[in-house]
């Protein structure tokens, strides 16, 4: 990998059936960076997390993750070299509590062995206490501790998109994906959102792929914005540059 990316997205294209909905994308995210793609309804924007992601198959172009190239794996598979996601209408298990949602989250990654579980080994009892120990540290870390017994379908919406991130943090990713966090929140809320971001970046050192229409949390904690239109790039740059930018002005107003 060079040290100049973590992530680097070269040519993406997406078809479906005749619509281009993504075509000729190109950018990288750098470590420790939140970088976030920001363009009107339908641009494509989460089209190219679903590429990213590995929910979908690109058409064409090149995807490659820590020097691996990841283009057309599924998602298990790039979780597993770190890249990790919420999604836009939060996905939990709604049924199971806070605190279970984090273990299953962890169980996924380090429990693949059925026969230790099954007899309780020492090794299993082991990794069972840590899984606990770090899902207490989570539960603090995200402020959920009070509500570590509730079903996660009966939190507050920012709770719930809180436990989401913490799910995907609980994994240890490098690349943390975040499809419209901001979205029902309210501004009090989208503050804390904000600053968790940061701290999150600062303290784990990972680098966060960020899709989001509150302009305000972009422009807050955004290094630098890829600007999408038609499926197509406008530009990429630091958030003064495109907050001026002519082209996204009138992406966004149209034209007269
Ligand atoms: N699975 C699909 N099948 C067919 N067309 C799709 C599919 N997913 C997205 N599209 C189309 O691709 C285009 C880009 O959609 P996409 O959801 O990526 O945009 P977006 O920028 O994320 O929009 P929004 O901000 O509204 O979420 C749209 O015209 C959409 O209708």
């Amino acid at each position: 990998m060079s040290a100049q990316n973590l992530l680097k997205v070269a040519g993406l294209q997406m078809r479906f059936g005749g619509l281009l909905a993504v075509d000729g994308i190109d950018f990288d995210v750098r470590p420790n960076e939140v970088f976030a793609i920001i363009g009107p309804n339908g641009a494509g924007k989460t089209t190219v997390f679903n590429c990213v992601g590995g929910f979908y198959k690109p058409t064409a172009g090149d995807i490659v993750l820590d020097g691996h190239a990841i283009t057309g794996q599924p998602s298990h598979m790039v979780a597993r070299r770190g890249l990790v996601r919420t999604f836009q209408n939060i996905r939990l298990f709604k049924q199971l509590t806070v605190l279970e949602n984090l273990m299953v989250a962890q169980h996924l990654k380090v429990n693949r062995n059925m026969l230790s579980g099954l007899f309780a080994t020492p090794g299993y009892r082991r990794a069972e206490r840590a899984a606990l120990e770090r899902a207490a540290y989570w539960l603090d870390r995200v402020g959920l501790k009070n509500v570590s017994n509730r079903e996660a379908g009966t939190l507050s919406y920012g709770h719930q998109r809180r436990l989401e991130i913490a799910r995907c943090m609980i994994t240890d990713p490098r690349l943390l994906m975040l499809d419209e966090p901001a979205a029902g929140l309210n501004p009090q809320e989208k503050i804390e959102l904000q600053q968790m971001v940061d701290g999150l970046r600062n303290e784990f050192g990972i680098s966060v792929l960020l899709i989001e229409h509150d302009m305000s949390l972009v422009m807050g904690v955004s290094d630098r914005i890829l600007v999408m239109e038609h499926g197509k790039p406008i530009m990429i740059g630091k958030p003064d540059e495109v907050r001026n930018d002519p082209r996204v002005i009138k992406a966004y107003l149209g034209e007269d």
